[in-house]
């Protein structure tokens, strides 16, 4: 079987880390917590409310880029990828990379984020997300998926998407 490397990407909120989980395991394939990769830097500045600079966002890709192509059998990573710029660094790292791109409204995220006790991101930072955010509707290989549909939905149809 030839690899298969997918990045569940979106803002904050929209279900990359319980998307992720479940599709790595669907696929038996290990999964790459994005958020872990983070240099304390960022996570302090997150932690603040300080939105995240394409200049904070350069190595922390490029470290995402290397792990993925530490598993050539392939991967799941969960990744903001908010920008075209940075899917563009994700797959320079392996070839025929995926995303599944987990779409909500930013009230939808906002009282996702806001629900979420103890997580550290905050709910003040939300609306930046949408701000830097440039929809990845019709780049090479993206799959779009409402991300208010049950988990085992959205995990379903990005499994029935990437057997395309
Ligand atoms: N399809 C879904 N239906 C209902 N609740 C969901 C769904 N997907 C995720 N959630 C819930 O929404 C919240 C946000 O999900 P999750 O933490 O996976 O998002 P995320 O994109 O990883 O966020 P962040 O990047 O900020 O960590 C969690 O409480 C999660 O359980
Ligand atoms: O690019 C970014 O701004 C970050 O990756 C954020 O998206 C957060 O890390 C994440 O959403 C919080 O869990």
């Amino acid at each position: 079987m030839s690899a298969l490397h997918v990045v569940v990407m979106g803002v904050s909120g929209c279900g990359k880390s319980a998307v992720g989980e479940r599709l790595a395991a669907a696929l038996g394939l290990p999964l790459i917590e994005g958020d872990s990769f983070h240099p304390p830097g960022n996570i302090a500045k997150m932690q603040q409310g300080v939105a995240l600079t394409d200049e904070d966002r350069t190595g922390w890709l490029a470290v995402l880029g290397r792990e993925l192509s530490h598993h050539p059998r392939g991967a799941v990573l969960t990744c903001s990828a908010l920008k075209r710029s940075y899917r563009d660094s994700l797959r320079a790292a392996v070839p025929r990379l995926r995303f599944v791109h987990l779409a909500l409204s930013q009230q939808d995220a906002l009282r996702r984020v806001a629900g979420r006790p103890g997580h550290f991101y905050p709910p003040s930072l939300v609306a930046s997300q949408f701000e830097a955010l440039q929809d990845p509707a019709g780049e090479p290989g993206v799959i779009a998926i409402d991300a208010l549909l049950p988990l085992a939905t959205v995990v379903d149809r990005a499994l029935e998407a990437l057997r395309e």
